[in-house]
């Protein structure tokens, strides 16, 4: 007599699933110590000022698109972390060190997702020197920004993140939403990348609100996770398929936008993006377009967002690959960014 089995109903499309280390094992790995710590809480706080118009320094979040190289990254952030001491009187300088990368179709998601280049996923790995390198660079005084994407991934690395984003491809979603509702740190939302920014709007106005939503909790099991609301996000203006969205009327429709949704009138402008096409030397022009402004009085940007590697450009992802050029986005060099940097530091100055 034959026995009849059931057949199997679900992972028929699965190739494999493989152990991850828990965030918990990860925050005892690598601690953040004192120092870390009061960079981070400094930070969170410094951000939201700014963005209330209680600091009138003005917020840059710079760095690369994405980081591929632990060691050029490294190497980039020890040369930031001197330009922000000296122009910290007028600059609040954080550190894009983005390891999650939306991808509009498919490509190398980042550091995280994919350590070693060459899809092995090796994500234990990611997750270990993400997070090394944002103790380290937390470690030189100065704070970092990620993107959240992966709503598991802020277990493991959002304690030492000062500012967070959400992209322009997940601006809408709900679940990107409740993320930001319990994320601890001050959190920018794109506008989308047709140009609209309704779907940052509503982000906001949802993120600020608590929810119940099911995640994972610091040993990684499935948890119901509720939060109180996040007061502290902002929109980004990073331009989009409709042009660019940084003007002075873009900017103070957006901020009228907020107010009459009864949120808090806050804009940073993304000089990268929709703003620049993707070009990075379109982007120097952007930035400099904007310190003018600001320098003659414009108040309703209280930061801005640029892409900056150690070398100007993109490259793909291949052999003989250029130290400190980005396989995203292509980047400002260092040298135009440090300009940029103190012109902004100028133009603060003079707005004052
Ligand atoms: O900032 C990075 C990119 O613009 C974003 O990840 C989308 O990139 P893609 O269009 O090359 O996939
Ligand atoms: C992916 C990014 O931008 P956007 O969501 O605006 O495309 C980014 O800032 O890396």
């Amino acid at each position: 007599m034959s026995v009849i089995t059931a057949p199997s109903l679900d992972n028929h499309r699965i190739a494999g699933f493989s152990p991850l280390i828990s965030p918990a094992l990860l925050r005892y790995e690598l601690p953040a110590g004192e120092d870390v710590a009061a960079t981070v809480t400094r930070a969170r706080t410094d951000v939201v000022d700014v963005l209330d118009g209680r600091d009138d320094r003005l917020l840059v979040v710079v760095g690369p698109c994405s980081i591929h190289d632990v060691d050029a990254g490294l190497e980039y952030a020890r040369r930031l972390a001197a330009v922000a001491r000296t122009l910290s009187d007028d600059l609040l300088v954080v550190m894009r060190t983005y390891f999650e990368k939306p991808r509009t179709t498919i490509g190398w998601k980042g550091l995280i997702n994919d350590p070693h280049l060459d899809g092995t996923y090796d994500v234990n790995t990611g997750l270990r020197l993400a997070r090394r390198l944002l103790l380290d660079v937390n470690g030189m005084g100065l704070p970092v920004g990620c993107e959240f994407l992966d709503p598991i991934t802020p277990q493991y690395i959002s304690d030492v993140v000062a500012w967070g984003s959400i992209g322009a491809r997940t601006a809408a979603s709900q679940t990107h939403r409740q993320l930001c509702s319990g994320l601890s740190m001050p959190i920018g939302i794109k506008n989308s990348t047709s140009g609209d920014t309704a779907d940052a709007v509503d982000g906001i106005h949802a993120a600020a609100a608590g929810h119940a939503f099911m995640g994972i909790n610091a040993d990684g099991l499935a948890a119901l996770v509720t939060t109180s609301g996040n007061p502290d996000c902002h929109l980004i203006l990073r331009g989009g398929k409709s042009g660019p969205n940084y003007s002075a009327t873009h900017v103070e429709s957006t901020l009228d936008i907020l107010g009459r949704a009864g949120l808090a009138r806050r804009v940073i402008v993304d000089a990268s993006h929709g703003n620049s096409g993707k070009d990075h030397v379109r982007q120097a022009a952007v930035v400099t377009e904007l310190a003018e402004r600001i320098a003659r009085g414009e108040r309703g940007v209280t930061g801005l967002m640029m892409e900056s590697f150690l070398v100007a450009g993109r490259q793909e992802i291949g052999q003989d690959m250029v130290r400190g050029q980005s396989v995203t986005d292509a980047c400002m060099a260092w040298d135009t960014t440090e300009a940029l940097l103190t012109d902004l530091a100028g133009a603060v100055r003079a707005r004052r």
